[in-house]
Formats: C-alpha cells, structure tokens, sequence
C-alpha cells in the first residue's frame, strides 16, 4: 500500500496527515445502511474527491472522519494514530470542515469568524491576529478592507474564501469539505476553484471533498471516489484512469458519455504520442505549447479549422498531431 503516513508542510505550516479508513460502517437506527463497509486511503497532502449519486453516502464518509456522525463499525486512522475514539471534540480541532453555505455566524466580523478555533484553543490575541491576517490574504482578501465586516456584507464567493481561511485558522492536518463550491454561480465557481487549487499548492493539506459535480472533481482531485449506493466504492484512481478505464458499468456509465473529452482535459501531450513533423508542413499550421494538454490541442485544431498542428517545446517544433490522432487519445480503453 502506498501511503505516506505525514508530509511536511511549507514555511510555517504544520503536517498533512494521512487517513485511512478501514471496513467503516454506518447503519442508522431505522436500519438505513447508509454505508456498509468501506475502506479508503488517502495519502498526506491528497486531495481526493468523492462522488457517487445523490444518497449514495458521501457526506455520511466524510462525516464520519471528523465523527459528526459515529461511525457503527470500522476503524478510521489519521496518520499512525487510531482515532476511532478519540474525543470528538478535539479531533474537530485538527480537522477543517467547509460545507456548502459555509455556516459562517451571522453576528460576528470576517475576523471573529475565521478566530473561531485558534479562541477555542485559547491562542493569544496577537498570535490570533496574525494568524487571522495571513490566512486573509492566502484566500485573497485584504484583512483590513473586510476583517471588519460581517457576512452579510460579503459576496457569495467571499463568504466562501472566508469559510476556508476558518477551515485552515489552526492548522488543520485535514480538511473535509462537502460540496464547498455548489452555492455560488458557475463563473464564480470556475475561479474559486482555481484558486483553490493554487492554495493547496501551498499548503498542501489532505483534502477530503465531496461533490455531485463530475468536471470538479476531475480538474480538482488527485485522485476520485465514485461510490455507489451503500458507500460501495466503484472505482478509486487519477481523474485520467477513471475517465480512461472505467473499472465497472456503474462508473462507466456515471463518467457518460462525453467522458472522451473531460479526458482529453486531463491528458498532457506526451512526446511519445506525437506524430513526426511532415516534411511538406506548412510553415503556418497552428502550433500548441507541449506543456499543455490534448484539449487544449483540441481546441487550436477546431478553432483554426486546420486538421493538424504543430507541438512546440520552447518555440521548436518537437512533434505534429493531426486531429484523428488527437481522438484517439481521449478513446477509452475499455
Ligand atoms: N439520520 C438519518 N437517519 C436515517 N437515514 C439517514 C440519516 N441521514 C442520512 N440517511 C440516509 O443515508 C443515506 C446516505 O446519505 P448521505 O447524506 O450520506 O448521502 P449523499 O451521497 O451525501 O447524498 P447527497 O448527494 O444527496 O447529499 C441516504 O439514503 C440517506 O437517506
């Protein structure tokens, strides 16, 4: 098994810890088998999405990291360390939850709000505040234009960066999010998640995120749950593998059928897959950066309206891909 039991973070940030959930069961007491047995791992500094159809159990996982629900059964560990039951309480404190209206308090500033672990854990005033300061800024507001206001006076995607920085006050080594990005417009939603994705550059966290959404999971999971209903897990891989080889006729049929081209979106142009540049090329075929990827390429061939193009590394041509070959790379192998 490949896990990495703790990452070190960058400059100042504490560890990522793994987690690994083994044969977890959750059975309500009107005998709802919310989830039956499932076991997952993820590594430290991950971010793994889960995904499935509605009431197939991804919030009740997700919940039962951070304990809100008990779990019936089952064992759940952050990094070496069994915590199945420790106090749920200070668990939460190691562990950021962001849920999708975010549940910031109505009564209290941007600055109250995002203060809320590090006051539970009695950090002093001014620790507090820069800590409070910096994590603005991380999620790209200025404290001193919006520490003082209160969420009413923000904006839904500011409401939103707002429930990361409080997610991340005290240093979580995990995150759980549920379905973090599904209250604000999809313009908004495009940009949140790609800064998003910027910050977990930098602080690299172990992210748990849960979404109905399939294009947010691929451009945001390093790797993807699909889960069918019972918590069953389906299939468990990267974003390409799982829209590349759908492992059963669930996924298969739950990535659909435009799957060829989200794949194409997760495909990088790789040297061994281009064709030789023909000799009687002329010199202004479209060209595409080998740095980016098969849509992209896609994308140059259909607007240009050519039916090949040009790869370039540096400026030079490495490589030619005409738009048949360019298909066949978003063709699923199963
Ligand atoms: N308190 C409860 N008592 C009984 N059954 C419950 C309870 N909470 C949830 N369930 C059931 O457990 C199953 C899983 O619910 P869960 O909220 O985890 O699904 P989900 O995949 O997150 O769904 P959605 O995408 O719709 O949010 C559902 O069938 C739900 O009806």
């Amino acid at each position: 098994m490949d896990v990495t039991p703790e990452a070190p973070g960058v400059a100042g940030s504490p560890r990522a810890a793994s987690i690994s959930l083994q044969s977890i069961q959750k059975r309500y007491p009107n005998g709802t088998e919310a989830v039956r047995e499932l076991s997952l791992d993820v590594k430290a500094g991950e971010l793994v999405v889960l995904i499935g159809p509605s009431g197939c159990g991804k919030s009740t996982v997700l919940r039962m990291i951070n304990r809100l629900i008990e779990p019936t059964a089952g064992r759940i560990m952050l990094g070496d360390e069994d915590v199945t039951d420790v106090d749920p309480v200070r668990l939460r404190r190691r562990i950021g939850y962001v849920i999708q209206n975010v549940g910031l308090f109505p009564h209290q500033t941007v600055r109250a709000n995002v203060a809320t672990v590090p006051g539970l854990l009695r950090w002093s005033r001014e620790r507090t505040r820069t800590r409070v300061d910096e994590l603005l800024d991380l999620v790209g507001l200025d404290p001193a234009q919006f520490g003082g206001r209160y969420p009413h006076e923000l904006s839904g995607g500011q409401r939103q960066r707002v429930g990361v920085a409080r997610a991340l006050a005290a240093d979580p080594v995990v995150l759980l999010m549920d379905e973090p990005f599904s209250a604000v417009d999809p313009i908004v939603r495009a940009r949140l998640q790609e800064e998003f994705l910027r910050l977990q550059a930098e602080v690299r966290k172990t992210i748990v995120l849960v979404t109905h959404d399939l294009d947010e999971a691929v451009r945001l999971g390093d790797r993807i749950a699909v889960l069918s209903q019972g918590g069953q897990l389906e299939q468990y891989d990267t974003p390409a593998a799982l829209l590349g080889a759908p492992a059963t006729p669930f996924v298969s049929e739950f990535v659909g059928a435009d799957r060829g081209i989200r794949r194409l979106a997760v495909t990088p142009l790789d040297r061994g897959a281009l064709e030789p540049v023909p000799g009687d090329a002329d010199s202004d075929l479209p060209t595409v950066p080998l740095d980016g990827t098969a849509y992209d390429a896609l994308a140059v061939l259909l607007t240009s309206g050519r039916d090949r193009l040009v790869v370039t590394d540096a400026g030079r041509p490495v490589g030619a891909l005409s738009r048949q070959r360019l298909l066949d790379l978003g063709r699923p192998t199963s």
